[in-house]
């Protein structure tokens, strides 16, 4: 802030004297001292109005004047306005006056008569102070606006970031609404999801067989065309892909049904006793056999034997059972009586019987025999659009046999089932399943187990592709499936403590009937240490 001298000289001056000379004499020094524009009045009444037409920057007001004196002129000026700084300069005789102003509201007095240099300096000491003081309040207005529009500016950037903010909270209120909306309406999706698998399932079912696959969907095709012929069929597949449950279909579908299907699991028979477990025998007929037995071939008669696992089956039992196949004749042990019967024979296998032909384990006219009407159960890995239909299924049945209420079947819960190898196909995983209903809790199914990779070699190892031919091993270097199922029977054994049988046992762990891995055991010599 700097006054310059031009600003003082420009300054506006009012003369107030009712004494002509002492009005000439100020004028004309001031004039003379280059102020430009100076006024001068004789008649007191007259100064306000003066003041309010041209704003001055100071007043010089003689003290003694009639009609109104300086004191009253002061009086009015402040009455006008009280907030103006109007620098008033008192030229007065009378030293008793000279406190009296000063308390008046007088900036400064001087004494008369004039000493014209003390006049001069005063005047230019008040004016700087003057136009000091109005450009300071003229920047306190131009700092009070800018902090008025800046205020302004602020409340205005507060309110709308206060808008926003709500804004803001109604958008995530309304967002959090939604996801709550979709997570409920995909929970009643996934719920719908189960219950229409389920009414597909039952469309899709072939008696008990689930499945809607193009490979299953053959071996109805198959089913269909065989089964109200009296022919003899060879269900071949893996353990636990439902050749049980095609023989049942097969014989439900043929004019026999009224007849019983009787099941022999080779497996589970020693082989002392399979020869009168098929054939019966008379009393006596050999040491400890104290009554008659009557067997399955006759308890079958007019129905259907159900050969299961026939790859496990003596040799020397294989040429009887040549026998009745061919001519529907045998005798019972100890007895010289034929006996003529009506069965139509199905049997099942998961070995490869040409293999064991080839092996001498199996006889080759036997196998030619059986083999009449081959049917290929597919693996599980091979179909794995089947398993969300038969996940409902089994989560159906396991909520009704357990008493649960599971209606949700994750995608990702879907995904780890997809990912499996299932090495013990359909057993396996209705194992897995009943597991994970009695585990999960609430109404969401919880896939607990972890599946290993040890299933993943299988795959390179399938041995039907689906003609009942043998798939050669497309890496020689990797091992075959005797000893992996080897190695595998008795890691899982080893985990379970070689306990068998059970929900912890290994027969669930690996989807074998107990009997079925008793037999393996047998067969590979695994004996616990
Ligand atoms: N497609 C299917 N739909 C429903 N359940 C099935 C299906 N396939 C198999 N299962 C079920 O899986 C289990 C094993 O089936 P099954 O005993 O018929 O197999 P398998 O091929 O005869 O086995 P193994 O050779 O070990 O005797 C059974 O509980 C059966 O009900």
């Amino acid at each position: 802030m700097t006054i310059t001298a031009t600003d003082i000289l420009n300054a506006k001056i009012l003369i107030v004297d009712d004494q002509e000379p002492n009005v000439t004499l100020l004028e004309q020094l001031l004039l003379e001292s280059g102020y430009t524009r100076v006024t001068t009045t004789m008649d007191p009444q007259a100064v306000c109005d003066l003041n309010a037409e041209n704003h001055y920057d100071l007043v010089l007001l003689d003290l003694q004047m009639p009609r109104m004196d300086g004191f009253e002129v002061m009086a009015a000026l402040k009455a006008d306005d009280p907030a103006d700084y109007l620098p008033v300069l008192v030229l007065t005789a009378q030293p008793g006056h000279k406190l009296q102003a000063l308390q008046s509201g007088a900036k400064d007095f001087i004494s008369k008569p004039f000493d014209l240099v003390e006049v001069k300096t005063r005047i230019h000491n008040m004016l700087e102070v003057r136009l000091l003081y109005k450009q300071l309040e003229s920047s306190n207005d131009t700092l009070e606006d800018t902090v008025q529009k800046r205020t302004a500016e602020l409340l205005r950037i507060n309110l709308q970031c206060t808008e926003e903010i709500e804004e803001r909270k109604k958008a995530e209120a309304s967002l959090q609404g939604t996801y709550t909306e979709i997570k409920q309406l995909k929970d009643k999706l996934q719920a719908e999801n189960v219950y229409l698998q389920q009414e597909v399932a039952r469309q899709f079912n072939f008696d008990e067989i689930i499945g809607n696959s193009q490979l299953l969907s053959q071996v109805f095709h198959q089913v269909e065309q065989v089964a109200p012929m009296n022919a003899t069929v060879l269900l071949l597949g893996e353990t636990g892909t439902g050749k049980g449950l095609v023989a049942r279909a097969i014989h439900s579908r043929n004019a026999r049904k009224k007849s019983p299907l009787i099941t022999v699991d080779c497996t589970t028979l020693p082989a002392t006793l399979i020869e009168s477990e098929l054939f019966g025998r008379e009393r006596g007929a050999f040491t400890g056999s104290d009554s008659k037995q009557i067997g399955r071939f006759e308890l079958a008669d007019g129905g259907t034997l159900f050969l299961d696992e026939i790859g496990e089956m003596p040799l020397e039992m294989q040429a009887k059972l040549l026998r009745v196949i061919q001519d529907g004749e045998f005798e019972r042990l100890g007895s010289p009586h034929t006996i003529k019967v009506d069965v139509r024979i199905i049997a099942a296998t998961n070995r490869n019987l040409i293999d064991e032909v080839r092996n001498g384990k199996f006889r080759e006219d036997l196998y030619y025999r059986l083999n009449v009407f081959p049917i290929t159960l597919p693996p599980l890995r091979q179909r794995k659009e089947d398993i969300p239909l038969l996940v409902n299924h089994f989560v159906a049945k396991f909520n009704k046999k357990i008493g649960k209420q599971i209606n949700i079947v994750s995608n990702a819960a879907q995904n780890t089932l997809q990912q499996h190898h299932w090495p013990g196909n359909v057993r396996e995983l209705e194992s897995a399943i009943e597991r994970a209903v009695i585990l999960s809790a609430g109404t969401s199914l919880q896939i607990l187990d972890r599946f290993d990779s040890f299933d993943k070699r299988v795959s390179s190892n399938d041995r039907f592709d689906g003609v009942n031919r043998r798939v050669p091993r497309e890496e020689p270097s990797v091992k075959t499936l005797v000893e992996l199922e080897h190695e595998h029977i008795i890691n899982v054994l080893q985990q379970t403590n070689w306990r068998i049988e059970g929900q912890q046992g290994a027969a669930v762990i690996l989807g074998l009937n107990p009997s079925t891995l008793r037999a393996r055991m047998r067969k590979y010599g695994i004996v616990r240490h």
